[in-house]
């Protein structure tokens, strides 16, 4: 049982419910992967003591139906695709080339439109009736698409690896998941980059221009040899790493420059990693692979150039915004830069008479970086894959604005989904009408490592269920925090761990509300909180806590809770007034205090109940308060 050694109580240490029966072990830190957003979210550390004052609890009838499937769909689109619809299939607008083998695959799933040369305006009146936009580099998904889409997008897919081109705050503040494909054109990207270097330091554009143009210019165009001279990668992720690989097998010395790369990683491929200003104060070559940020907007600029080696050549597959082209022309025309070899601009295409693209020591390409037949195919099928599978509700292992979580962690963590949600939907029916909710507390009882618990689904489905019955917005797992966040919400996250099997991921989850009145007062606990609480059990969410009042009712249907004296007959009772109304009991739960005292009792309905039925519940003199809920 339990092993409560470690004292480990963190400020303010949490008290255990009555209702929790699972006798509690040290606690740990429950680590939150990847938590992206600023949403307020905190987490304690606490150790509750090892007692265990639930009431007796016993169901009154067997379970006479189960509840509905509990399939996950964690992205939990406004609109069923299904639904009210004499054409179920899906419609995904390709705005731009998109690979066949990519087209077959969304063609197996959804109506496919390929419409390659809307304008922003086209694009903004077309989308109201696509639920997945695919696009590349050349499209700007704006906030106004979003606002325009009317509800109905569900997933942008970027067929290549920026998302620059994106509004992705729009994207998540609207719901819509934004996947990418951020594997399949590394390679394409990596050999343009050295097509590029190899050919600035030869001349190649150049010369081919001037044969063509009749003249045979040979010493005009000598170059240099790239052997021996030190190339710096800014940007050593998966296009950096594989210049460099390649850069080091023309017999180039590398540094990098990463202030997120892993040194293993460099020391594995034998590059250096370096300081910004040691990368570029040192290189005879800089190649630039940084994702472009509002950090590298303009992170070449008149100041970088200052501090370069005289006659350095740049080359840039990445994205014209990370130089500011301007001072770029400025550093040609004096020399300080040699040559520039240019695969993205600022604005695509750039304008004819750019200086920077007629500038004689410039080549430029019009972003050919991922234009391989064999990274275009690969592209096409691992957005294909993605999108439709963020269709079916699925999170894709890609996802930018949201959490990525494993197919099996979904699978595993399924019915805890369903039974997160329903808490969330109970726990705000509790509150009293006008009273502002703020601090909600999520308590999670595992016995799993602080690692092996990802809460992030559970927490955005209730953020869903507590947000959903009392306003008007749409929350899925790419909003909610945002949601929560933009209503006033804080949500704290609490792990305490227990002596048990960790084959269940999660025991019990308990969710608070603080500091609001409750129209029904027994579902105050002796906190002061709003709590209930429950548990997975045979797969199905089930209620195990009310206040102090442990129960068990299977959380399907609607359910009515009743305080009542706890005395003989009663279930019959009310059992009594549900049938004459034709109202089906699907499960009926009686938790008590002590004896002959008070008692819940806790009823799952199949139909709701009329107000006359709920006005002659309340009539039952024993009975103290109730009340209805929708789950
Ligand atoms: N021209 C083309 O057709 C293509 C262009 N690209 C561009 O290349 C970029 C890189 O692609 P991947 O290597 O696949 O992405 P990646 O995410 O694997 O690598 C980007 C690297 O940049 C680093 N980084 C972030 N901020 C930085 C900063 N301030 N200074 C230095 N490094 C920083 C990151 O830590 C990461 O290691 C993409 O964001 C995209 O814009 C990618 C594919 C094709
Ligand atoms: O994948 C990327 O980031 C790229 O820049 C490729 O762009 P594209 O799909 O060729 O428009």
């Amino acid at each position: 049982m339990a092993s409560s050694s470690t004292k480990l109580v963190f400020s303010p240490p949490f008290t255990s419910s009555p209702c929790s029966k699972s006798s509690p072990k040290s606690s740990s830190l429950l680590s939150f992967l990847h938590h992206t957003t600023s949403t307020p979210v905190s987490l304690k550390l606490s150790h509750s003591p090892s007692h265990s004052r639930c009431s007796a609890s016993f169901a009154v009838s067997n379970v006479l139906k189960t509840v509905t499937s509990t399939e996950t769909s964690v992205l939990n689109y406004p609109q069923d695709l299904d639904s009210g619809s004499s054409n179920p299939r899906p419609t995904i607008l390709v705005s731009e080339k998109l690979g066949e083998a990519g087209l077959e695959v969304l063609r197996s799933f959804g109506n496919v439109e390929c419409l390659y040369d809307l304008s922003p305006d086209d694009l903004s009146s077309k989308i109201s009736s696509c639920d997945a936009l695919i696009v590349r580099s050349g499209t700007k998904v704006t906030r106004q698409v979003f606002e325009e889409a009317k509800g109905r997008l569900k997933v942008v897919g970027r067929a290549g690896v920026g998302i620059d081109n994106v509004d992705l705050q729009a994207a998540t503040e609207f719901g819509c998941l934004v996947v990418n494909a951020p594997t399949a054109n590394t390679v394409a990207a990596a050999e343009h980059g050295i097509a590029l270097l190899t050919a600035m330091a030869r001349n190649v554009a150049q010369a081919d221009a001037s044969v063509k143009a009749g003249k045979w210019q040979r010493s005009k165009y000598v170059g240099v040899s790239v052997v021996g001279k030190t190339l710096a990668i800014m940007g050593f992720g998966k296009v950096g790493s594989e210049v460099a690989r390649r850069a080091k097998g023309l017999g180039m010395h590398v540094i990098a420059h990463d202030p997120y790369a892993p040194a293993d990683r460099a020391r594995a491929l034998g590059v250096e990693l370096v300081s910004f200003d040691q990368a570029v104060s040192t290189a005879d070559f800089i190649s630039l692979h940084m994702p472009l940020t509002p950090t590298t907007s303009k992170v070449f600029n008149d100041e970088t150039f200052a501090k370069v080696k005289k006659g350095v050549r740049i080359i840039n597959v990445a994205r014209g915004g990370v130089i500011d082209e301007d001072a770029l022309v400025r550093a040609l025309d004096s020399g300080v830069v040699a040559q520039a070899a240019l695969d993205v601009f600022t604005e695509e295409p750039p304008p004819k008479e750019s200086k920077l693209v007629q500038h004689e020591n410039v080549t430029v390409t019009p972003h050919l970086g991922a234009s391989t037949k064999e990274a275009q195919e690969g592209v096409a099928i691992e957005i294909a894959e993605a999108v439709v599978g963020a269709l079916k509700g699925e999170l894709s292992a890609t996802a930018v604005n949201a959490p990525m979580v494993p197919a099996e962690v979904l699978s595993e963590l399924s019915p805890y989904v369903v039974l997160a949600e329903k808490l969330g939907r109970l726990a705000v029916q509790l509150v009293a009408g006008g009273s502002g909710i703020k601090n909600i507390r999520v308590v999670y009882r595992s016995a799993r490592d602080q690692d092996d618990l990802d809460t992030r689904l559970l927490r955005a489905m209730i953020t869903k269920g507590i947000i959903e019955p009392i306003s008007a917005s749409f929350v899925n797992l790419v909003n909610a925090d945002f949601t929560a966040k933009q209503k006033g919400l804080r949500i704290s996250e609490e792990r305490i761990g227990i002596d048990s099997s960790p084959e269940f991921p999660v025991d019990s989850i308990q969710v608070q509300i603080s500091n609001v009145d409750s129209k029904f007062a027994s579902a105050v606990s002796d906190s002061g909180d709003i709590s209930i609480e429950g548990k997975v059990k045979y797969g199905k969410p089930h209620l195990t806590c009310v206040g102090s009042f442990a129960v068990d009712v299977s959380l399907e249907g609607n359910l009515i809770l009743c305080r009542q004296v706890d005395q003989p007959g009663m279930i019959g009772h009310v059992g009594n007034i549900l049938g004459e109304h034709n109202v089906n009991v699907s499960f009926m739960s009686v938790g008590r205090t002590h004896r002959r005292k008070q008692a819940i009792m806790a009823i799952g309905v199949d139909e709701e109940p009329n107000k006359e039925t709920l006005q002659k519940i309340g009539g039952v003199p024993a009975i103290e308060e109730f009340v209805f809920l929708e789950l």
